[in-house]
Protein backbone atom coordinates (compact mmCIF):
# COMPACT_ATOMS: atom_id res chain seq x y z
CA UNK A 1 0.00 0.00 0.00
CA UNK A 2 1.88 3.08 -0.69
CA UNK A 3 0.96 6.50 0.83
CA UNK A 4 1.37 9.94 -0.83
CA UNK A 5 2.86 13.33 1.01
CA UNK A 6 3.36 16.11 -1.42
CA UNK A 7 4.70 19.26 0.61
CA UNK A 8 4.98 21.34 -2.46
CA UNK A 9 1.06 22.23 -3.54
CA UNK A 10 1.23 21.61 -7.33
CA UNK A 11 1.14 25.56 -8.62
CA UNK A 12 4.04 26.00 -6.93
CA UNK A 13 5.83 22.92 -7.65
CA UNK A 14 4.59 24.06 -12.02
CA UNK A 15 5.84 27.50 -11.07
CA UNK A 16 9.31 26.36 -10.06
CA UNK A 17 10.04 24.23 -12.36
CA UNK A 18 8.83 27.16 -14.91
CA UNK A 19 11.01 29.46 -13.90
CA UNK A 20 13.83 26.78 -14.54
CA UNK A 21 13.49 26.60 -17.90
CA UNK A 22 12.25 30.31 -18.43
CA UNK A 23 16.11 31.11 -17.87
CA UNK A 24 17.67 28.26 -19.03
CA UNK A 25 20.39 28.76 -21.73
CA UNK A 26 19.88 27.17 -24.91
CA UNK A 27 22.80 25.14 -26.58
CA UNK A 28 22.39 24.13 -30.24
CA UNK A 29 24.10 21.38 -31.92
CA UNK A 30 23.73 20.49 -35.72
CA UNK A 31 19.89 20.06 -35.69
CA UNK A 32 19.68 19.46 -31.78
CA UNK A 33 18.65 22.16 -29.13
CA UNK A 34 19.09 21.73 -25.50
CA UNK A 35 18.18 23.63 -22.78
CA UNK A 36 21.15 23.77 -19.84
CA UNK A 37 19.16 23.97 -16.83
CA UNK A 38 19.90 23.08 -13.29
CA UNK A 39 16.56 20.13 -13.30
CA UNK A 40 18.31 18.12 -16.27
CA UNK A 41 22.37 18.97 -16.22
CA UNK A 42 22.97 20.81 -12.29
CA UNK A 43 23.89 23.61 -14.08
CA UNK A 44 23.42 25.92 -11.82
CA UNK A 45 23.61 24.13 -9.01
CA UNK A 46 20.25 21.53 -8.58
CA UNK A 47 18.63 23.89 -6.03
CA UNK A 48 16.71 21.60 -2.95
CA UNK A 49 13.02 23.38 -3.90
CA UNK A 50 13.55 22.21 -7.85
CA UNK A 51 14.20 18.87 -6.44
CA UNK A 52 11.30 19.15 -3.94
CA UNK A 53 9.05 20.41 -6.55
CA UNK A 54 10.31 17.80 -9.46
CA UNK A 55 9.40 15.29 -6.80
CA UNK A 56 5.94 16.64 -6.26
CA UNK A 57 5.19 17.07 -9.84
CA UNK A 58 5.79 13.31 -10.53
CA UNK A 59 4.90 12.03 -7.04
CA UNK A 60 1.24 13.23 -8.30
CA UNK A 61 1.42 12.01 -11.68
CA UNK A 62 0.87 8.20 -10.87
CA UNK A 63 -0.27 6.06 -8.28
CA UNK A 64 3.11 3.92 -7.95
CA UNK A 65 1.49 1.20 -7.01
CA UNK A 66 3.85 -1.27 -8.64
CA UNK A 67 6.78 -3.69 -7.66
CA UNK A 68 9.80 -1.61 -8.94
CA UNK A 69 10.59 1.72 -9.85
CA UNK A 70 12.69 1.45 -13.45
CA UNK A 71 14.80 4.89 -14.82
CA UNK A 72 17.73 6.25 -17.19
CA UNK A 73 20.82 6.98 -16.08
CA UNK A 74 21.83 9.94 -15.69
CA UNK A 75 19.65 12.67 -16.20
CA UNK A 76 16.46 10.12 -14.55
CA UNK A 77 17.92 9.24 -11.14
CA UNK A 78 18.09 12.06 -9.04
CA UNK A 79 13.99 11.79 -9.27
CA UNK A 80 14.01 8.28 -9.33
CA UNK A 81 15.99 8.08 -5.66
CA UNK A 82 13.65 10.64 -4.74
CA UNK A 83 9.71 8.66 -5.91
CA UNK A 84 11.62 5.36 -4.58
CA UNK A 85 12.15 6.41 -1.11
CA UNK A 86 8.84 7.95 -0.87
CA UNK A 87 6.83 5.29 -2.11
CA UNK A 88 9.28 2.50 -0.46
CA UNK A 89 10.09 0.46 -4.36
CA UNK A 90 13.24 -1.22 -5.50
CA UNK A 91 14.97 0.90 -7.91
CA UNK A 92 16.18 -0.06 -11.23
CA UNK A 93 18.67 1.72 -13.56
CA UNK A 94 19.15 1.50 -17.03
CA UNK A 95 22.56 2.12 -18.27
CA UNK A 96 23.87 3.14 -21.31
CA UNK A 97 27.57 0.59 -20.81
CA UNK A 98 27.90 -2.33 -20.35
CA UNK A 99 29.55 -4.73 -17.35
CA UNK A 100 30.48 -7.67 -20.22
CA UNK A 101 28.33 -10.55 -18.34
CA UNK A 102 25.99 -12.92 -19.04
CA UNK A 103 22.72 -10.97 -17.58
CA UNK A 104 24.00 -7.73 -19.03
CA UNK A 105 23.99 -8.76 -22.41
CA UNK A 106 20.58 -10.51 -21.86
CA UNK A 107 19.16 -7.59 -20.65
CA UNK A 108 20.40 -5.00 -23.69
CA UNK A 109 18.07 -3.27 -25.98
CA UNK A 110 18.21 -0.96 -29.11
CA UNK A 111 17.46 2.13 -28.34
CA UNK A 112 17.45 5.36 -31.16
CA UNK A 113 16.72 8.94 -28.94
CA UNK A 114 17.19 12.72 -29.99
CA UNK A 115 20.96 12.22 -28.86
CA UNK A 116 21.76 8.71 -29.05
CA UNK A 117 21.61 5.50 -30.93
CA UNK A 118 22.80 2.05 -29.61
CA UNK A 119 22.24 -0.08 -27.17
CA UNK A 120 20.40 -0.23 -23.01
CA UNK A 121 21.05 -2.06 -20.51
CA UNK A 122 18.41 -2.96 -18.01
CA UNK A 123 18.94 -4.80 -15.10
CA UNK A 124 17.09 -5.83 -12.01
CA UNK A 125 13.71 -6.11 -13.38
CA UNK A 126 12.47 -9.60 -12.80
CA UNK A 127 9.31 -11.62 -14.61
CA UNK A 128 5.97 -10.23 -13.60
CA UNK A 129 7.20 -7.50 -11.98
CA UNK A 130 5.07 -4.50 -12.41
CA UNK A 131 7.04 -1.68 -13.07
CA UNK A 132 6.62 2.51 -12.90
CA UNK A 133 8.99 4.50 -15.15
CA UNK A 134 10.13 7.78 -14.39
CA UNK A 135 12.64 10.56 -16.05
CA UNK A 136 13.12 14.21 -16.62
CA UNK A 137 12.66 14.71 -20.14
CA UNK A 138 10.90 13.06 -23.55
CA UNK A 139 11.67 14.34 -26.70
CA UNK A 140 11.37 11.53 -29.26
CA UNK A 141 10.44 9.17 -27.44
CA UNK A 142 13.27 6.80 -28.31
CA UNK A 143 14.54 6.35 -24.23
CA UNK A 144 11.07 5.54 -23.09
CA UNK A 145 10.44 2.99 -25.95
CA UNK A 146 13.84 1.18 -25.18
CA UNK A 147 12.73 0.97 -21.45
CA UNK A 148 9.71 -0.33 -22.17
CA UNK A 149 11.11 -2.80 -24.35
CA UNK A 150 13.68 -3.59 -21.84
CA UNK A 151 10.86 -4.01 -19.14
CA UNK A 152 8.64 -6.29 -21.29
CA UNK A 153 11.64 -8.49 -22.39
CA UNK A 154 12.32 -9.41 -18.99
CA UNK A 155 8.79 -10.34 -18.64
CA UNK A 156 7.62 -7.57 -16.58
CA UNK A 157 4.54 -5.17 -17.59
CA UNK A 158 4.61 -1.28 -17.69
CA UNK A 159 2.10 0.26 -15.27
CA UNK A 160 2.94 3.63 -15.64
CA UNK A 161 5.25 5.49 -16.90
CA UNK A 162 6.07 9.80 -16.20
CA UNK A 163 7.82 12.52 -17.12
CA UNK A 164 8.55 16.13 -15.98
CA UNK A 165 9.17 17.84 -19.25
CA UNK A 166 7.88 17.04 -22.64
CA UNK A 167 9.76 18.75 -25.82
CA UNK A 168 6.18 18.70 -27.63
CA UNK A 169 7.53 19.35 -31.00
CA UNK A 170 9.51 16.06 -31.31
CA UNK A 171 5.90 14.48 -30.31
CA UNK A 172 7.17 11.71 -28.05
CA UNK A 173 4.32 11.29 -25.96
CA UNK A 174 2.43 10.25 -29.57
CA UNK A 175 4.75 7.90 -30.38
CA UNK A 176 5.39 6.51 -27.12
CA UNK A 177 1.50 5.33 -27.40
CA UNK A 178 1.44 4.31 -30.98
CA UNK A 179 4.51 2.31 -30.44
CA UNK A 180 3.42 0.63 -27.07
CA UNK A 181 -0.01 1.73 -26.21
CA UNK A 182 1.85 3.37 -23.15
CA UNK A 183 0.31 7.18 -22.12
CA UNK A 184 3.56 9.05 -20.62
CA UNK A 185 2.53 11.64 -18.32
CA UNK A 186 4.37 15.47 -18.54
CA UNK A 187 4.08 18.55 -16.28
CA UNK A 188 5.70 20.94 -17.96
CA UNK A 189 5.43 21.49 -21.84
CA UNK A 190 8.76 23.36 -23.54
CA UNK A 191 9.46 24.62 -26.93
CA UNK A 192 12.57 26.05 -27.93
CA UNK A 193 12.46 29.45 -29.99
CA UNK A 194 16.52 30.30 -30.78
CA UNK A 195 18.20 30.89 -27.74
CA UNK A 196 14.37 31.26 -25.67
CA UNK A 197 12.89 28.57 -23.96
CA UNK A 198 9.14 28.73 -23.98
CA UNK A 199 6.79 27.11 -21.68
CA UNK A 200 3.43 26.45 -23.19
CA UNK A 201 0.04 25.00 -22.02
CA UNK A 202 -0.84 21.25 -22.94
O1 LIG B 1 12.75 11.25 -25.81
P1 LIG B 1 14.20 11.14 -26.15
O2 LIG B 1 14.53 11.63 -27.52
O3 LIG B 1 14.72 9.77 -25.90
O4 LIG B 1 14.98 12.16 -25.18
C1 LIG B 1 14.79 12.12 -23.78
C2 LIG B 1 16.00 11.57 -23.09
O5 LIG B 1 17.11 12.45 -23.33
C3 LIG B 1 17.74 12.76 -22.09
O6 LIG B 1 18.72 11.81 -21.82
P2 LIG B 1 20.14 11.88 -22.53
O7 LIG B 1 20.07 11.24 -23.88
O8 LIG B 1 20.66 13.27 -22.46
O9 LIG B 1 20.98 10.87 -21.61
P3 LIG B 1 21.49 11.00 -20.08
O10 LIG B 1 20.30 10.96 -19.20
O11 LIG B 1 22.36 9.80 -19.92
O12 LIG B 1 22.28 12.27 -19.97
C4 LIG B 1 16.63 12.66 -21.07
O13 LIG B 1 17.15 12.39 -19.77
C5 LIG B 1 15.76 11.54 -21.59
O14 LIG B 1 16.13 10.29 -21.06
N1 LIG C 1 17.68 18.87 -21.39
C1 LIG C 1 17.21 18.77 -22.65
N2 LIG C 1 16.99 19.90 -23.36
C2 LIG C 1 16.54 19.82 -24.60
N3 LIG C 1 16.29 18.72 -25.24
C3 LIG C 1 16.47 17.58 -24.59
N4 LIG C 1 16.28 16.33 -24.99
C4 LIG C 1 16.60 15.54 -23.99
N5 LIG C 1 17.04 16.25 -22.92
C5 LIG C 1 16.94 17.54 -23.27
Amino acid sequence: MSVKHTELDLEAATEQITAVYESADVTHSGEHATTVNQLTDQLPALQPRTLEAARALLSASGSFNVDKLAVEEDKGLPFGVLIAREYSLPLAVARWYTYEINADRQSAVDIDSEYFSGDLYLNGIEPGDAVAIVDDTISTGGTMIAMIKAIEKAGATVEEAHCIVEKTRKNGVDRVAEETGIEVTTSIAIEIEGNNVNVVDE
